[in-house]
């Protein structure tokens, strides 16, 4: 597949976004005329720049309000298109885009297009440049690519062919299988952008809320699976205006786009039973069957404060690392490591955010695979020497810059707590809190970042994301998506701050970046485990009283069990599958946390309790936002 995108997607001045286009590994460029516009080298300047980057133009765009004008004004139309020929003649660029009239003033008239299109391929062809028809989806006689294929076809002209664009298409639900009755030569250029469903203006809508293929709603996927059917082996272009993306970092918006395309290749790929599109076949979504460990960072002193949180919630060393200064805590089958060795990945991280869980490892069916798909998809591979004899484990980089781990059970690598641990007796008195294993890792990042990774993790791992929903912080609005997969043994609630307020904000401004904010086990008991952790001097977080009056107005509770909530400081909430109860720890550091959730069928992750929680977790902050001593 060639891909290509276009330099509207990207924030920055031409030179940046050309340079992270080819360095994402684009093979064209869509050339924006407000970009060259605002650029002030020459047409063939940027013809040149364009090239010694490896990109090839597409096409330039847009032309607007063509077709169907009556006079004085086609001839105008006529002498615009004739300057704006010029231009792609010096840029060297033979595409140009005609998106549909959108004027009060076209006359509409089918055959009235036809022939003003007919004339223009016509004035293309004497320059050796073609035209593409696009249907704008608020178009005022053509909004629908069925009816700019009717003027293509009767323009009958071999320089005058479709351009396709997934948004306009998809955005009015216009049948998709029309697309495989279009011969492939005519079709010129498709473009492709996905979108959240959200009722608005169409126009409003795509000019403001594009997004990645795969980051939004829209069947973008079986879109370019019927473009496939047709034959049509040109580019796939990225087309996407979006508010976020126009303020973000050029780099990784360049790299989720072309992840973006290279995912969907692969879904178009599977989808069909033969394989084309020209792509790599890479392994299949990676399943996942748990988390194996999550490892902290951290120095001496805070690694003391966090051993003694994880005693008061029921966790006992289990073992030390051979080689270096890292223990294992256990519980269940929740394995945590806190790794205080100043070398290496752990030490450089502890430098630039301080005491954190920057590692993950997931088990995933087959580790190998997970980690070529992960690199196929433009994940950052990662590896730090080991000492001999010590087991490597694949990985990649995630949220945060922090490390991902692929572990399976095929190879030495499951076994790695055998091999590069050394198993202690830990003499401490603790009670086991009856925590089984980790239901869900929160991670916190920039709410620009929300799409990047959800990409990242549906991409790579067998996963769904579910819709967005608002957790309300007394001092902002933080949005939430959860990343699951069927097993629920996948589940990651990625956590958007837009101000550094919130609790989350917070915690982001003050370890310098996105990272797990929260870790939630599972027990099969919360009361007995409320209980345990009692005995163990733990002190949860204080709820406040008010909350349990209005839990049981709204659920009807019985007394007797919204009092023993209240005396445990366990909220409760419930969904048409079941209930759902959550302990919490206080704040440790700028806002770390932990959780203790028991689900009885319950799907969701108690968003609607998230306010109380927030303010209770705030007060332990000092009014300055640092935490209190
Ligand atoms: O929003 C627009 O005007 C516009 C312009 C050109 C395009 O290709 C498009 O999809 C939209
Ligand atoms: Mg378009």
């Amino acid at each position: 597949m060639k891909t290509s995108i276009a330099t509207v997607s990207t924030s920055g001045e031409l030179p940046e976004k050309l340079e992270a286009i080819a360095r994402a590994g684009f093979d064209g460029v869509e050339v924006f005329e407000n970009d060259f516009l605002a650029f002030d080298g020459s047409p063939a300047d940027v013809g040149r720049m364009v090239r010694d980057h490896g990109l090839e133009i597409t096409l330039f765009q847009p032309f607007r309000d063509f077709e169907g004008m009556p006079e004085p004004l086609r001839s105008r139309t006529f002498d615009r298109a004739e300057r704006k020929f010029d231009v792609m003649q010096q840029l060297a660029t033979e595409l140009i885009l005609v998106c549909s009239n959108v004027s009060s003033a076209a006359l509409g008239g089918i055959d009235r297009a036809a022939a003003d299109f007919h004339e223009l391929g016509e004035r293309a062809a004497k320059r050796g440049l073609k035209v593409g028809y696009e249907a704008l989806a608020w178009g005022k006689h053509i909004n629908d690519h069925r009816d700019a294929w009717e003027i293509v076809r009767r323009a009958d002209h071999p320089n005058v062919g479709l351009i396709l664009d997934s948004f306009h298409t998809l955005s009015r639900k216009v049948d998709i299988n029309s697309i495989r009755s279009i011969p492939k030569e005519k079709l010129f250029m498709v473009q492709l952008a996905d979108a959240p469903l959200i009722d608005m203006d169409l126009l409003y809508w795509s000019r403001h809320f594009r997004n990645m293929p795969g980051e939004g709603d829209l069947p973008v996927a079986a879109f370019a699976a019927a473009v496939a059917d047709t034959g049509y082996d040109g580019y796939f272009s990225l087309e996407i205006f979006n508010d976020q993306f126009r303020g973000g970092s050029t780099r990784s918006i360049a790299t989720d786009g072309h992840r973006s395309l290279i995912y969907l290749a692969d879904q178009v790929r599977r989808a069909r039973a033969v394989p084309d599109l020209s792509i790599q076949p890479m392994p299949p979504r990676a399943i996942v069957n748990g988390i194996a460990f999550v490892e902290f960072s951290a120095d001496e002193e805070e690694a003391a404060d966090l051993v003694r949180m994880l005693e008061t919630l029921g966790f006992q060393k289990e073992a030390v690392h051979r080689s270096k200064d890292v223990s294992l805590y256990r519980q269940g089958d929740i394995r945590l490591i806190i790794n205080t060795d100043r070398h290496g990945f752990a030490g450089s991280s502890f430098a630039i955010h301080g005491t954190s869980a920057y590692a993950l490892a997931l088990v995933v069916d087959d580790a190998t695979n997970a980690l070529e798909r992960a690199v196929a998809l433009d994940a950052e591979p990662f590896c730090q020497p080991v000492v001999p004899g010590e087991v490597e484990i694949p990985a990649i980089r995630g949220v945060g810059g922090g490390v991902i781990y692929l572990i399976d059970d095929k190879s030495n690598l499951g076994r790695f707590s055998e091999i590069d641990f050394l198993p202690v007796e830990d003499e401490t008195e603790v009670v086991s809190a009856h925590l089984l294993h980790i239901d869900h890792v929160a991670q916190t990042v920039a709410y620009d970042e929300m799409p990047t990774w959800l990409l990242f993790y549906t991409a790579i791992f067998e996963a769904q994301k579910t819709p967005m929903v608002d957790i309300i912080d007394p001092a902002g609005v933080v949005r939430s998506q959860v990343v699951e997969n069927a097993s629920g043994l996948l589940r990651i609630t990625l956590n958007g701050a837009e101000n550094r307020r919130t609790l989350a904000g917070h915690f982001m401004a003050e370890t310098f970046g996105s990272g797990v904010q929260h870790l939630a086990f599972h027990t099969d008991d919360i009361f007995a485990t409320a209980a345990s952790l009692r005995q163990n001097g733990f002190k949860p977080l204080a709820i406040s009283p008010n909350y349990y009056d209005d839990l049981e107005a709204r659920f009807g509770l019985d007394t007797q069990l919204s009092d023993r909530l209240k005396a445990e400081n366990i909220l409760y909430d419930r969904d048409e599958h079941g209930e759902y109860f959550q302990l919490y720890s206080p704040t440790f550091g700028e806002g770390f946390f932990f959780e203790i959730v028991q689900r009885r069928g319950y799907a969701g992750y108690g968003a609607a309790n998230a306010i109380f929680r927030i303010a209770a977790q705030k007060k332990h902050l000092r009014p300055d936002g640092m935490p209190k001593a």
